[in-house]
């Protein structure tokens, strides 16, 4: 027997809904893989598939894992199943001790929260759970937009950010959800508040538009002053390089979960090093790991806060676990 290959199918419930312009998020399922060599040396991966966001289906993703039987041959892992290669290139890193080795791209200290981004929940809570965010030390927030009324949802913009400190910084993600006509009333909100200087920032606003409008995109990021990031048109390495060579410039946001073998992600990074912000795919401990070793290794300098503030979304205690105790409780 070469290198065992056991496979776990998980499926945890959000706390709450997550609300994006997608629709409701309730139940977020993956596949944990383990690979164990004649030593008995483990490794670990995740297969964390958002078919929304242009990933394989959970379906595609077990069908692959189950057709490699119980021994993985580290064979060809086709392109169209992204999630599953992050999955398995991650166990064999880990099974190789790459990524135990790995600096921690989060600070292990008190300090750890400024350097991650605050998830808000979507409409007028938010305002209320904004102070929390602060309160346990995250100095970036994100706030998910496209899900209320326009109107609503930028009166409420203009209360949450009277009452952020000014060395706070606020993502809105429209998660592809806006016209044209919206992007450009949400773009003006937003300049309207970074031309104040009493206020805090806006720091992005995140796929105001679909991925088929990457034209307009960039139309709107000549036009703005406030930046826009992409991340339903860059789920994947192949989608961020086929934007690079498009010319955007503005910010990425990856999703190393989703975005396909960490080793040609890693290889896009340090080729262009574009403006990248690294954001969770809400996966387990075990995803969360090997998507920050990544993130450790190609964060520009200063980095952005890390879109990882996801923890505590769910109606479990599995962001307790390390990955043997995560594995062993399913
Ligand atoms: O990026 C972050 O700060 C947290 C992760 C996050 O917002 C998302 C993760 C996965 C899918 C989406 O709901 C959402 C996003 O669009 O970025
Ligand atoms: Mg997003």
């Amino acid at each position: 027997m070469g290198i065992e290959l056991a496979i776990r199918l998980y499926r945890r419930r959000f706390a709450q809904p997550l609300h994006t312009a997608h629709g409701p998020w309730v139940w977020r399922e993956g596949l944990l893989l383990r690979l164990r060599d004649s030593l008995g040396q483990v490794g670990y991966g995740e297969v964390a598939p958002i078919p929304w966001f242009g990933s394989e289906s959970m379906a595609e993703a077990l069908a692959f894992c189950q057709a490699q039987g119980d021994e993985w041959r580290c064979g060809e892992i086709p392109a169209a199943l992204p999630a599953t290669q992050f999955g398995l290139e991650s166990a064999q890193a880990d099974l190789a001790g790459q990524i135990a080795r790995q600096k921690p791209a989060i600070p292990t200290d008190s300090l750890a929260n400024a350097a991650i981004c605050g998830l808000l929940p979507a409409g007028e809570t938010a305002l209320s759970v904004a102070p929390q965010r602060l309160a346990q030390g995250h100095q970036t927030l994100k706030w998910k937009i496209g899900v209320a009324s326009i109107a609503d949802e930028i009166r409420w913009l203009d209360q949450l950010m009277v009452n952020l400190p000014m060395n706070t910084r606020l993502r809105l993600d429209a998660n592809g959800g806006l016209n044209l006509a919206q992007a450009e009333q949400w773009l003006v909100a937003c300049d309207r508040i970074n031309t104040n200087s009493q206020l805090a920032t806006v720091e992005h606003l995140e796929q105001p538009l679909p991925p088929d409008q990457l034209a307009a995109m960039t139309a709107l990021g000549e036009r703005y002053q406030t930046a826009i990031a992409l991340d339903e048109s860059v789920a994947t390495v192949a989608q961020l390089e086929k934007c690079w060579q498009q010319g955007w410039r503005g910010v990425f946001v990856v999703k190393p979960a989703i975005a396909g073998s960490p080793q040609q992600l890693e290889a896009f990074c340090q080729r262009h090093r574009p403006r990248l912000v690294f954001s969770s795919a809400f996966e387990t401990a075990i995803g969360r790991r090997a998507a920050l070793a990544i993130a450790a290794r190609c964060s520009p300098a200063p980095e952005p806060a890390l879109g990882f503030g996801t923890q505590g979304w769910f109606a479990d205690d599995w962001d307790t676990l390390t990955p043997a105790e995560l594995w062993d409780r399913l």
